[in-house]
């Protein structure tokens, strides 16, 4: 597994060594003890995997507050995507930050997103199918979502994005009260 650092250091880029034969490849997605001697011991307990049928596709930016907070490790199944995180953590120097990296079924590569981080995409390919472990189950009761065209992202969008009911009314960046505090910072 090789690891990258990003821009924003709690973001990291992990990417799975694949195994190439006449019949395609292997690789290991996740291992926790591989994990954790290199520093990521994340207790991940839900699978999550949405399927979005037309390119231009976009999901977030979405969280769950404490004590439901997740961290992810997202991945692309089919197609391709723009993986967005940004900092939401109250306090910390490089609050609204973000990072966006390309995940593609191509590349391999997986974003680790920790907790205090907002997390959205845009797909780039119609049919495209992300896969994405957690680190706390679903609350319905603890999402939270900031609007995707308040904080400076680039999207890299040529039209108006496929949007859900909820995200296309999500409050600004500017209206946000952050449930994430500075303690999550090191
Ligand atoms: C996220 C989630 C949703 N659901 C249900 C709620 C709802 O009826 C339906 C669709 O939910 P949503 O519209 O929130 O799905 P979606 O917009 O795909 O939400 C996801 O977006 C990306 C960017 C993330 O980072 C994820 O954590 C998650 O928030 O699925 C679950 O049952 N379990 C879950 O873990």
């Amino acid at each position: 597994m090789q690891i990258e650092k990003t821009a924003l250091p709690e973001i990291l880029i992990l990417t799975p060594r694949r195994f190439e034969d006449a019949r395609g490849f292997f690789a290991e997605t996740w291992n926790k003890t591989r994990m954790a001697e290199a520093g990521l011991d994340v207790d991940f307990v839900q699978d999550n995997h949405s399927v979005s049928a037309h390119a231009g596709t976009l999901r977030g930016l979405h969280f769950q507050a404490p004590p439901h907070a997740q961290a992810k490790l997202v991945r692309c199944g089919r197609g391709r995507f723009l993986d967005v995180a940004i900092d939401i953590r109250a306090g910390s120097p490089r609050y609204g930050q973000w990072v966006a990296v390309e995940l593609s079924a191509e590349n391999g590569r997986q974003l680790l997103v920790p907790e205090g981080f907002a997390h959205g995409f845009v797909t780039r390919e119609d049919d495209t199918e992300i896969v994405y472990k957690c680190s706390d189950f679903y609350d319905a009761a603890s999402d939270g979502a900031i609007h995707w065209d308040s904080c400076g992202i680039d999207w890299g969008l040529s039209a108006e994005p496929i949007l859900s009911e909820k995200d296309a009314v999500a409050p600004p960046l500017d209206a946000f009260s952050s449930p994430f505090a500075m303690k999550d910072i090191t």
